[in-house]
């Protein structure tokens, strides 16, 4: 028995319609009324759609401070953690509705990649702001097992928490690509996971792995950004206009950095050698691609410093016609945030809304609605003139 229950609406009303739709939209979420216990029995949920009883499950085996903790219903699908009992409780009070993970599949399907394995390739046109995918992850991993425990007993938690997922589950983590070779599912879990933190401590760090989202391969000028939310929801949105048959792609990497430190990270770290576009540009092209990413970098440390003298209208426009020549759709927030705060230090509060509100679009993309920058430039927009870098500079052409 399954309820549809009508979830999610955007707060944001200083956006443009069209672009709402896209970024908030309204969604169908599956909230089984049953589920079915240890016993093998249906039992019902309680009010709150929780399954009565504690259905996380400990093993016995751990290792210093670190146990494997496994629910078999955990947002639908299931999830094992390697973690400590504090990261656990941290975990099992998150409540939300049990959704699956969901890939658009209208939008996506998969395909193989000239020099990357498998990928995905877009279905249908898709418009900036769409939702193409929001994923939960099947496992969550103390990043500290690595330097704490022997590899050995990091090995046996790793297999103990991907055994013991649900089969599906456990199919879908075993189905990802492991690029760096040696024990299996740890491979597995570095070629595929996604730092996050689960609180604001060191001790929330880990890496978490999203099977749904692991055939997205990596390009320096990506078509999609994504962020992880406080209930563990891997979202990721177009960031532009994409075509018919084009991959869809996400950058594993800071994008702004130059070309020779961008590939050294995907050699040394990732572990392959990216044959993106952007690193396939010539020497000339990518002489001068390096060239506008040390402008904006220097661009962005005088826009920074709200006490410059030097700083003026004409510095904020050139420092954003380079983000866009550049192709730095994916990661632009930061730069709107700079150009409506100098805006309006100059006094052009019309000026500073219309880059608050740009600012405002792209952090839904690319930190989502609860992102402290995102609600920061809420407020620009809405009260510039009540705000604190009102007028302080105030230019006059
Ligand atoms: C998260 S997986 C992506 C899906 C993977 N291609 C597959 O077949 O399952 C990451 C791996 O894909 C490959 N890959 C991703 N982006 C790439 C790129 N830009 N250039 C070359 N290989 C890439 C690398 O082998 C990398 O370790």
């Amino acid at each position: 028995l399954e309820a549809y229950i009508s979830e999610t609406t955007c707060p944001w009303g200083s956006l443009s319609s069209a672009f709402q739709q896209y970024v908030c939209p309204s969604v169908d979420v599956v909230k089984s009324l049953h589920y079915v216990g240890d016993d093998g029995e249906s039992h019902q949920r309680d009010d709150a759609g929780d399954p009565k009883g504690n259905v996380w499950k400990t093993f016995p085996d751990c290792f210093g401070e670190y146990c494997v903790y496994t629910n078999n219903d955990f947002f639908g699908k299931g999830i094992s953690l390697i973690t400590t009992a504090q990261n656990h409780v941290r975990v099992a009070q998150i409540q939300v509705a049990q959704t699956a993970s969901r890939l658009d599949d209208e939008k996506a399907r998969i395909a193989k990649i000239p020099g990357k394995g498998k990928g995905l390739v877009a279905t249908k046109a898709i418009r900036r702001g769409e939702r193409i995918m929001a994923a939960r992850p099947a496992l969550l991993v103390h990043r500290n097992i690595f330097s704490e425990l022997q590899f050995e007993d990091v090995y046996y938690l790793m297999d103990m928490a991907v055994e013991n997922l649900p089969r599906p589950r456990r199919t879908s983590y075993l189905a990802q690509a492991g690029t760096m070779g040696g024990h299996k599912i740890t491979d597995i879990l570095f070629t595929n996971s996604f730092q996050m933190g689960l609180g604001d401590d060191d001790d929330g760090f880990h890496y978490g792995n999203f099977p749904e989202v692991s055939l997205l391969n990596h390009d320096c000028r990506p078509n999609l950004a994504f962020f992880v939310d406080k209930n563990l929801t891997h979202h990721t949105h177009a960031v532009r206009d994409i075509r018919l048959g084009e991959e869809l792609t996400i950058s594993y990497l800071d994008p702004l950095q130059v070309r020779s430190v961008r590939q050294e990270r995907t050699q040394n770290s990732l572990g392959f050698s990216c044959g993106c576009s952007h690193c396939s540009l010539s020497k000339k092209e990518s002489d001068a691609s390096d060239g506008r990413l040390l402008t904006i970098s220097r661009l962005d440390g005088e826009l920074s410093d709200f006490n410059s003298k030097s700083s003026s209208p004409a510095m904020v426009e050139e420092y954003l016609a380079l983000y866009k020549e550049e192709r730095l759709e994916s990661k632009i927030a930061n730069a709107y945030t700079l150009a409506a705060l100098n805006y309006n230090l100059f006094g052009r509060a019309d000026i500073a809304q219309q880059y608050a509100r740009l600012s405002i679009e792209a952090g839904l993309l690319e930190s989502g609605p609860d992102a402290v920058g995102v609600q920061q430039m809420k407020i620009l927009a809405d009260y510039p003139e009540s705000h604190w870098s009102w007028n302080l500079k105030p230019h006059r052409p």
